[in-house]
């Protein structure tokens, strides 16, 4: 199973009397356990195209299954609680909650997910450790780089263990440096708890270190590239097969 297929996705949005179409036709399989970019210049669709992915928004036409489910045929309550469990998200500008800590921003999906206390603590505890910041636990978002924060976002994105986690323009407020070192942390945990990761960037060292770049313009899928020889590297048994292969 595909951790994301759409089908001949669109979607218009309307300001008035104006319509203004996003993206047409999307129709892909995102491949199980590996780094996929939605690479495309500015306007072209990458955010909308997350946005739908991630449940935040519907599409006008077209169909989008995240985990085999039909999202966009699921009750409110019932992809609010679908979302929580399956879904990880990771924004450029970190959306960090100002008065909750380090620890308690990655707390915080857990309490919604309704998972125990000592399993909290358990999980906040070792994901601290794994992005480094177990000496940060108590700082506040504004008491924290912006890296350190990036890393509070990564953890945050992965503490409930969702199959997917979604990436809008991560390294976009970072410097270069800062910004090679969180997609070396993303890889890391990506591979280790084998989880798909899906970026919208025009960085080039996001690039660089993806297995499957999809190339979106105005709207559209205009190209696809897999990295096979990486893809090798991580993809499980049965999960190689891919549609909307274009070039
Ligand atoms: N809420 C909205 N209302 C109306 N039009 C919108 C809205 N959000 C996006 N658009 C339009 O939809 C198109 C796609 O926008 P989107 O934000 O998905 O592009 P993007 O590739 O993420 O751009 P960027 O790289 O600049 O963030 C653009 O033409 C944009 O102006």
């Amino acid at each position: 199973m595909h951790p994301v297929s759409l089908c001949n996705v669109g979607k218009v949005y309307r300001l008035g009397a104006v319509e203004v179409p996003a993206l047409s036709d999307i129709t892909l399989d995102i491949r199980r356990g590996v780094f996929t970019v939605i690479s495309g210049p500015s306007g072209s669709g990458k955010t909308t195209l997350l946005n739908l992915i991630g449940c935040i928004d519907t599409p006008d036409q077209g169909e989008i299954r995240v985990a085999g489910r039909a999202v966009q045929s699921m009750p409110d309550d019932e992809l609010s609680d679908f979302r929580a469990r399956h879904i990880g998200f990771i924004f450029q500008s970190f959306n960090l909650i100002p008065v909750l800590s380090a620890y308690e921003n990655i707390e915080y999906p857990l309490h919604l997910a309704k998972v125990g206390a000592a399993e909290r603590r358990r999980r906040v505890q070792a994901l601290l450790e794994a992005v480094g910041l177990e000496s940060r636990r108590n700082n506040l978002p504004a008491q924290l780089s912006g890296g350190q924060r990036q890393r509070v976002a990564i953890a945050r994105a992965l503490a409930t263990a969702p199959g997917l986690v979604l990436a809008d323009e991560p390294t976009a407020n970072l410097d270069s440096q800062t910004g090679a070192e969180i997609i070396a942390l993303m890889r890391r945990m990506q591979r280790e708890q084998d989880v798909s990761f899906v970026f919208s960037s025009h960085d080039p060292q996001v690039h660089a270190e993806a297995d499957d770049v999809i190339f979106i313009r105005d709207g559209r899928i205009v190209g696809v590239e897999l990295k096979r020889e990486v893809a090798r590297e991580v993809v499980r048994e049965g999960a190689l097969e891919v549609q909307g292969e274009r070039s």
